[in-house]
């Protein structure tokens, strides 16, 4: 940013402006807004206000008589977040609450001069969009810089069969990410996912290479192996950096040959997917630490994808909030929650360690009405109460989550451990839409393919 253009009438904000253009090396004139307004033309950087809204609407006409877009010249600052809200709907680049500090004020500035227009758009049912399950990167929830560069990446690889990276931190979208690379692409095979983390290394050749009747006492039929599962599909090596040396040796030459022999067979297997990997640790310090292979990090490394951390993602939070909101309360069936401006700031300055996922659980706590306190947002905020009914469904929910996933989606077994008839255990899943596996995993997949919604 070279220049700004300050109509503010609190001294205080103006001395704060004035430190921050010195920071930044940023020209600033400063102008009332009423000599502003008889100017011909107006400027054509930024312009800073601080005006009650209906001195703002003269700047907004005037700049459309001119034939331009307020929505990407103005910024207004204002005292209270919840101004934000009553005024939504005035086009102007960004509200910002008047920042403490020079050091903060160059910290927003610098973030804006970054970022795509928006404003907090909060309202009482918290709603800034309609749920959209089925495309978690849609536009609505994809504004920031670092995330918006990530989807177009993804885009582009999506009709590419290439092998593909995902690095990231826990919860930031990797899984999501390797699905919807799936959906997206005209792959007709499955999405295979193999948690390298829980997986043995006694068990890796079996479980990636799949077993012959007869390699080993019990092995009374042949089993598929992922890599075979995955044939036209993808094959999804979460967290690939877990696995070990000797892994990462068989894996490569499984990969470079798109196939391999099963455990005690001698029918060599071939297996035409694309291979996603995913790893939350820097690849380079692991190889220079002599723990991933390099030559399997090439193999895999023809393309790569940074999803960013939440804290990076500021512009993406309030909308992907209030699309969680949304969901739970379709799921939960009961009543939207207030997004309150005050809870929006909260949730814009938490660091989210846990990033979406830490998000989506506070959403869901949010709708349940478990007010978990000052760190497990959102605590005490305005919201309508959950009948008692809801309540109890919630905790129902809950209950029948946990177990499904202590038995890796089986139901027969989580009925078991709940001392609930199989019958009424269908008919809950069925209520509450979860998936999950009617004979436990006879079927090849593996418990982290049993997705629980
Ligand atoms: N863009 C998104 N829209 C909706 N939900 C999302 C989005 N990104 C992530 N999530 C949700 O956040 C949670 C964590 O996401 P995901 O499992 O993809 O993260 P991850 O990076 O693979 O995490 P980990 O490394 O810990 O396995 C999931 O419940 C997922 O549904």
């Amino acid at each position: 940013m070279n220049r700004l253009t300050v109509c503010v009438r609190s001294p205080d904000l103006r001395s704060r402006l004035r430190a921050a253009a010195l920071l930044m090396q940023t020209e600033l004139r400063e102008i009332q807004l009423e000599d502003l307004l008889s100017r011909r033309p107006l400027p054509d950087h930024w312009i800073a206000v601080d005006s009650p809204v209906d001195e703002l609407v003269n700047l907004i006409d005037r700049l459309k008589a001119e034939g331009r877009d307020p929505a990407t010249q103005i910024i207004r600052f204002i005292d209270q977040p919840w101004q934000t809200y009553v005024y939504h709907d005035i086009p102007i680049f960004a509200s910002i609450v008047v920042p403490a500090d020079p050091l903060s004020t160059v910290q927003i500035l610098e973030k804006l001069a970054k970022t795509q227009p928006f404003s907090l758009q909060l309202g009482q049912s918290g709603s800034f969009t309609e749920p959209d399950a089925d495309n978690p990167f849609h536009a609505d929830v994809v504004r920031s810089p670092g995330m918006r560069r990530a989807v177009q990446q993804l885009t582009r690889l999506k009709n590419l069969t290439v092998d593909t990276v995902l690095l990231g931190p826990t919860g930031a979208g990797k899984d999501t990410a390797a699905r919807w690379l799936h959906q997206q692409s005209r792959c007709t095979g499955q999405f295979v996912h193999v948690n390298c983390a829980a997986l043995p290394e006694n068990l890796f050749e079996a479980e990636l290479f799949g077993v012959s009747a007869g390699a080993y006492t019990g092995a009374s039929k042949d089993r598929p192996g992922k890599l075979e599962l995955a044939h036209q599909g993808t094959l999804y090596l979460d967290e690939i950096d877990s696995l070990s040396l000797p892994c990462q040796a068989k894996l490569l030459t499984a990969l470079q040959y798109r196939g391999a022999t099963r455990l005690g067979g001698n029918h060599y297997v071939e297996s035409e997917c694309r291979v996603i990997a995913s790893t939350k640790v820097d690849f380079r310090a692991l190889i220079d630490a002599g723990r991933f292979r390099e030559d399997l990090y090439f193999r895999l490394h023809v393309s790569q994808v940074q999803l960013p951390a939440l804290r990076d993602r500021l512009e993406d939070i309030v909308p992907l909030y209030s699309n969680f909101l949304n969901l739970f309360t379709q799921r939960y069936q009961c009543s939207a929650p207030v997004l309150t401006a005050e809870l929006a700031d909260q949730l814009l300055s938490h660091a989210w360690p846990g990033n979406v996922r830490e998000l989506q659980a506070c959403a869901q706590r949010h709708v349940i009405g478990l007010d978990t306190g000052p760190d497990g947002l959102p605590a005490a905020h305005e919201q309508a109460p959950l009948s008692f009914k809801e309540r109890v469904s919630a905790f129902e929910l809950a209950l029948i989550q946990q177990a499904l996933k202590r038995h890796q989606g089986c139901a027969k077994s989580a009925s078991a451990e709940l001392g609930l008839p199989l019958h009424a255990l269908y008919y809950r899943l069925r209520r509450y839409e979860l998936e999950f596996n009617p004979s436990g995993r006879s079927d090849g997949t593996s418990p982290s393919e049993i997705a629980l919604k």
